[in-house]
């Protein structure tokens, strides 16, 4: 006969829970549950929407092979005991919007959703998907006081697949043999690194002239609005997904990879209390290390203009939601 009380510890399944379950946010309950990676709880702030998403994905277990399970609901009580927990809640941008113009609408909904996932998981690590990313980020880690291992934000990731897609694609070889790095703020001001670039191996540099990787570069930065400006009313998801996924999988498998998520700078890179796209070591404890590269003048720059314009959406989102530090 079989047990459920005398094995606890063989019957666990980590947990992810997803707040919105929108386009990011069910996208990623299907990346996680098919990868059989964690359970997941998909909350959402309209009735009835996250439970159908969760009866779809369940529908789809057998098929797709996998025992994971997915709830769907409204209520915060039942994303108890997750190991981690993603924001992807709040409104997209529509075409002729910047990420920033977000601001004043997403911050409340991230606010409360940040507020009341820590009262029901005090011990997850948080990764933030919703934009404007950085200062989102930074506001989850107010309303929740975490440590800075256990809150990032997903951009690097993403950012960096899509330079390295567009790197693929100019030379005619395999993304799998292309590794690049962007850092900075989630925005116009991104930092891709050509130096930092290669293909198996060789940097970029020695593969393609000046020009090109400029065009690659701006391609990068404006990576997103080439998405919005055609879906119209809505961003990117699969890519998104993917990111936050890999992450998550890097964080419930102690994977050790470095990767650039949006971290809190303590002094590093000479910036202090913000929240931007760094190198940085993910397992299990959240973000292990912060890594401070050598960056050159003209990078550095780059990197303090990214972070100027998260400082100022600090400030407006610290005067729209009257924060008390
Ligand atoms: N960091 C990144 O690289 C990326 C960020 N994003 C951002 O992620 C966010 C979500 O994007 P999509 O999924 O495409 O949008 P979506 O509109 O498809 O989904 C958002 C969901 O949030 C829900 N929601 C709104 N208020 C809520 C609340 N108070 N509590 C719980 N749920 C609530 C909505 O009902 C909706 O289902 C957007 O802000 C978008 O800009 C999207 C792609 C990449
Ligand atoms: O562009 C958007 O609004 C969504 C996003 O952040 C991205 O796809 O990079």
């Amino acid at each position: 006969m079989l047990s459920d009380s005398s094995s606890p510890i063989l019957c666990h399944s980590p947990r992810v829970s997803i707040i919105g379950a929108g386009r990011v946010g069910s996208t990623l309950a299907q990346r996680i549950v098919e990868k059989n990676l964690a359970d997941v709880v998909l909350l959402d702030i309209i009735p009835k929407m996250p439970q159908a998403i969760a009866l779809d994905l369940m529908e789809a277990r057998a098929l797709e092979n996998h025992t994971r399970r997915i709830i769907g609901t409204n209520d915060y009580a039942d994303i108890y005991g997750s190991e981690i927990v993603v924001i992807a809640a709040g409104f997209p941008r529509k075409a002729g919007m910047s990420r920033d113009d977000l601001l004043q609408k997403n911050a409340e909904i991230v606010r409360e959703a940040a507020t009341n996932a820590i009262t029901h998981s005090p011990q997850a690590i948080f990764i933030v998907v919703t934009n404007p990313l950085d200062v989102m980020t930074y506001l989850v880690w107010q309303a929740t006081s975490l440590s800075r291992d256990r809150i990032m934000g997903m951009a690097g990731v993403l950012d960096s697949a899509r330079f390295e897609t567009y790197i693929a694609m100019e030379l005619g070889v395999s993304p799998q043999d292309v590794s690049a790095m962007v850092l900075g703020s989630h925005g116009d001001s991104m930092l891709p690194l050509p130096r930092y670039s290669t293909v198996n191996g060789i940097p970029i540099t020695e593969l393609m002239n000046a020009e090109t990787i400029e065009r690659l570069v701006n391609r990068t930065r404006k990576g997103g609005t080439e998405i919005v400006d055609s879906i119209q009313t809505g961003g990117a998801f699969f890519a998104p997904a993917s990111a936050t996924c890999m992450m998550i999988e890097t964080i419930l498998r102690n994977h050790s990879r470095m990767l650039p998520v949006s971290a809190l700078l303590q002094g590093e890179y000479g910036l202090n209390d913000l929240f931007i796209g760094v190198p940085c070591r993910l397992g299990c404890g959240g973000i292990e290390k912060v890594i401070e590269l050598n960056l050159t003048d003209t990078e550095l720059d780059t990197l303090r203009i990214s972070a100027t314009s998260v400082r100022h959406n600090i400030d407006k989102v610290k005067d729209i939601l009257n924060f008390v530090q």
